[in-house]
């Protein structure tokens, strides 16, 4: 076949799907940089938090036990990235030195529980604690067949005969058959707790445990595990356990007992919001390396670090905005990414977080929901409780759930209005007294979407006529 006969053979099968596509001039040189799953080497305006953390935590190499750490920063501030660079940084010091220090990260937003917490890191120092055995037994069993042939070289270990060596040995053999993982449930938490607690003092070593979204973990659960984790150290024999708590709440210690207080907050590292300035540095290294030369026009960044900053200082939302808008100009196979790409992004994001919020709503908030946007759809705005009540009713009949009250009605509303979804103010009606006027805060087509996409409300047959004749008669 010659390339004439290629050409015409290719444009056969292949409708250039994806060759449009391509032509374009790429946008990014490496997106993953800008996903938040990307864990930054340099992390510019946190050198005082890093630093001070640091101070603390080389207390570890030395063999010594660090303080327990508390941090507390809004969401996006770089709590996670610098807790993680530190303990990387640790690790990687640790195993230079070769001194036994292990940082432990759990997320407990998804440990939830001090059953969980405590299982996972009992079977993360199991799991350690059979390398660590398997390693010296294969040391051990070499070093057993050499001595076996020339019994000599025992004089430079530390066992006096072969007899010595093969008790050391059946020891470590015995140890590994007892190390049985925690189920992830249905032990007592007595037992788990010893489980971890022998698992972790079976060699001398400093744990640190890394517990991000701390308060989540106090809210759901109580502080109980932490109280257990903050006192093992007066017992355990060879091995040292420091907790750092990371929190986005500064007013979750309040709930805790004043012993769990003061031993989690040996040392406290605040991290502010990020300025305009501020995210704008951020953006601009991370810029230069997941953007191709040029591809960004000169008021992206700054206008990406202005509206992150209105947004108390999030650099995960500058960065997303960043990723959204080049990711818009990509898909236009725009040469540049601009200022209108960044306003689409931020349009895009603010729809995604009410998509999101609105999928996730109890049916009983969603009806409530639903109600609303049913009135603005027929062109009702500023509607009272009493109106909302009426059609949500009528909603709840047409798919058989629970009706609630008026007052919990009420309840529902206060809460949208929280989240954002609808905005509730109280007017004055002169002598008939005070009412609410509700209106709806997001754009009704989409919401009506998501809400018609959950199984239960997408039963609600033709409700028209019926909203029809109520609207015509109530409102001309
Ligand atoms: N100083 C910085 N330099 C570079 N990137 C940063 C910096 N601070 C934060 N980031 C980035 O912003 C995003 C959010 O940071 P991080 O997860 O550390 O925030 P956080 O304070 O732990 O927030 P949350 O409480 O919501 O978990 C991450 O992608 C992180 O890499």
């Amino acid at each position: 076949m010659d390339l004439d006969e290629v050409l015409e053979d290719e444009s056969e099968t292949d409708q250039g799907l994806f060759d449009d596509l391509l032509s374009g001039k790429p946008i990014f040189e490496n997106k993953e940089v800008l996903r938040p799953s990307y864990t930054p080497h340099e992390l510019p305006h946190r050198t005082d938090q890093i630093n001070k953390m640091a101070t603390i935590l080389v207390a570890a190499l030395r063999g010594e036990t660090p303080s327990n750490i508390l941090i507390y920063g809004k969401t996006g501030t770089g709590k996670t990235a610098s807790a993680k660079f530190v303990s990387q940084e640790l690790e990687a010091t640790s195993e230079k030195y070769d001194v036994p220090c292990r940082v432990e990260y759990i997320n407990c937003e998804v440990t939830d529980t001090q059953y969980r917490v405590l299982a996972q890191l009992a079977n993360t120092f199991i799991e350690r604690n059979q390398a660590y055995v398997e390693d010296r037994l294969t040391d051990l069993e070499d070093l057993h067949e050499r001595a076996r042939v020339d019994s000599a070289i025992l004089a430079d270990s530390n066992y006096d005969s072969l007899g010595d060596l093969q008790a050391e040995i059946d020891r470590l053999e015995a140890d590994r058959a007892e190390m049985e993982p925690v189920p992830m449930t249905g032990w007592p938490t007595d037992r788990v707790y010893s489980t971890f607690f022998e698992a972790v003092d079976y060699v001398e070593r400093v744990a640190v445990i890394m517990l991000d979204e701390i308060d989540k973990l106090v809210e759901k659960s109580g502080d109980d595990v932490l109280y257990n984790l903050s006192r093992m150290n007066s017992e355990l024999e060879n091995s040292r356990v420091s907790i750092i708590g990371i929190s986005n709440d500064l007013k979750f210690t309040d709930f805790l007992d004043p012993r769990v207080k003061s031993s989690l907050g040996e040392e406290e590292i605040v991290f502010p919001p990020y300025d305009a300035n501020q995210l704008r540095d951020i953006l601009t290294h991370r810029a230069d390396v997941s953007f191709k030369d040029d591809a960004l026009s000169e008021d992206v960044i700054p206008l990406c670090a202005a509206f992150a900053a209105q947004e108390h200082g999030d650099a995960r939302r500058a960065l997303d905005l960043l990723r959204t808008a080049g990711e818009l100009a990509e898909r236009e196979q725009a040469e540049q990414v601009t200022e209108e790409h960044v306003r689409k992004a931020q349009d895009k994001i603010e729809l995604d977080r009410v998509v999101e919020v609105v999928r996730t709503l109890p049916t009983q908030s969603k009806l409530v929901l639903y109600a609303i946007v049913l009135h603005e759809k027929h062109g009702v705005r500023n509607i009272n409780t009493g109106e909302v009540y009426n059609i949500y009713k009528r909603l709840c009949t047409e798919i058989d759930a629970d009706v609630l009250t008026q007052r919990r009605v009420t309840d529902l509303i206060s809460e949208l209005d929280m989240l954002g979804i609808v905005n509730a103010v109280v007017v004055s009606k002169g002598r008939y007294g005070r009412t609410k006027e509700i209106s709806l805060s997001v754009p009704v087509d989409e919401t009506e979407t998501v809400l018609q996409a959950d199984s239960r409300i997408g039963d609600v047959g033709d409700v028209s006529p019926f909203l029809q004749a109520r609207f015509d008669g109530d409102h001309n």
